[in-house]
Formats: structure tokens, C-alpha cells, sequence
């Protein structure tokens, strides 16, 4: 039997730093599951592409807050995602701990929230050249208990494994 689900689904991708939920965003992307790029009113960099790493806005294009999925003021710009972007079938979306609660807590209504966290053994993930300071910043972060979270990947992968291993996942998540 085949459950047919109307609501939108968020694919959201929480991990440390280095653990690959990027790379697990882009596999999917490839795949045709699109993820939720970030607005934010930051200059773009050099070689930042607009709707890629971001888009990038200014103050003036903020939505309502009740438009807004995830919210949050960095170094002095704003970062937001809004509940628009949302409406594909099915989606992922980057995020952290905090972002995710939030995203559960807010929106039962507008949308499913599939949690996915990405697990590396730090090693590997400094190895990969993750900066260390990234690493020390992760221990800031809200936990969340592990069994609270609808699907775990080890990432303990050789990189080619990983991205055949997430390519297939797309691919079933999609029949
Ligand atoms: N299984 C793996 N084997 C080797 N390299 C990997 C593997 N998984 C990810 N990487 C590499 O590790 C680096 C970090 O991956 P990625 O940017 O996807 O992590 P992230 O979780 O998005 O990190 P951050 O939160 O810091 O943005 C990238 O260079 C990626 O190619």
C-alpha cells in the first residue's frame, strides 16, 4: 500500500561541522530533491553565486515574521528562509539543532519535517580540513537526543560511497 501525503515534506539536515550535510544537500539537489537556500541581507562574496550559497537581499525585502521559517541576526546581517519555500513536494533544508525545534514546534500544520542527522568522526572531519574552530563552535550547540531523530547516517563512508550511498536514498525517497 502506498501512502499519498498532501503536506510537504522538509528533508532536515542536521550534523557537526564537516559532517557532510552540504554535500548531502547538493547530492540530493542533483537528484531532484531541491533544498531551501538561505536570504540574507550580507554582501556577496567573491565567487558566491546568488542562489547558491544564498540570496542575497537587502533589509528592505524581509518578510513578516509569520512568513518566516528560520530566523537569525549573525555578525550583524540577517539570515531568513520563509515558509514559501517550503512548497515543493518534498525539500531539504541545512540546519541546526535550534532551527530544527523551532521548525517542528511552529509549522505542524504547514509542512512534514523528516529530521536526518549526519554523524563523522571528528578526525575525518578535521582531516577533510574542516576548521578546527568550527569544530569548537559545534560544542555550543543544542543536542538533541539521538533517538528523537527520524533517520541517522554514520558518515564514515570513503567520499564515493557516500554519494552513491545518499544518491540512492534520493532515488527511493522519490518513488
Ligand atoms: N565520507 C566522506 N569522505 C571524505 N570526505 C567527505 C566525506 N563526507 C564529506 N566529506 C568532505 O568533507 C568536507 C565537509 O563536508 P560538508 O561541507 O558537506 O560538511 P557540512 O556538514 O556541510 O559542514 P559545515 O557545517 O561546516 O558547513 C567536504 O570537503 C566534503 O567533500
Amino acid at each position: 500500500m502506498k501512502i499519498e501525503i498532501n503536506m510537504p515534506i522538509v528533508i532536515a539536515i542536521v550534523g557537526p561541522s564537516g559532517s557532510g550535510k552540504t554535500t548531502m544537500a547538493n547530492i540530493m539537489a542533483e537528484n531532484g530533491i531541491p533544498t531551501i537556500v538561505s536570504f540574507t541581507t550580507r554582501p556577496m562574496r567573491d565567487g558566491e553565486t546568488n542562489g547558491k550559497e544564498h540570496w542575497f537581499v537587502t533589509p528592505e525585502d524581509k518578510p513578516d515574521a509569520s512568513e518566516m521559517i528560520a530566523y537569525t541576526n549573525f555578525g550583524g546581517y540577517e539570515y531568513w528562509a520563509t515558509l514559501q519555500q517550503t512548497k515543493h513536494k518534498i525539500c531539504t533544508y541545512v540546519i541546526d539543532e535550534k532551527g530544527l525545534i523551532y521548525l517542528k514546534e511552529k509549522f505542524p500544520d504547514s509542512f512534514i519535517v523528516f529530521s536526518v542527522y549526519l554523524d563523522r568522526n571528528i578526525g575525518d572531519r578535521i582531516g577533510c580540513g574542516v576548521d578546527k574552530k568550527r569544530c569548537e563552535r559545534d560544542l555550543d550547540r543544542t543536542e538533541i537526543p539521538l533517538k528523537e531523530y527520524d533517520y541517522i547516517i554514520r558518515n564514515n563512508y570513503s567520499l564515493e560511497e557516500f554519494e552513491e550511498k545518499i544518491k540512492q536514498l534520493t532515488l527511493d525517497l522519490l518513488k
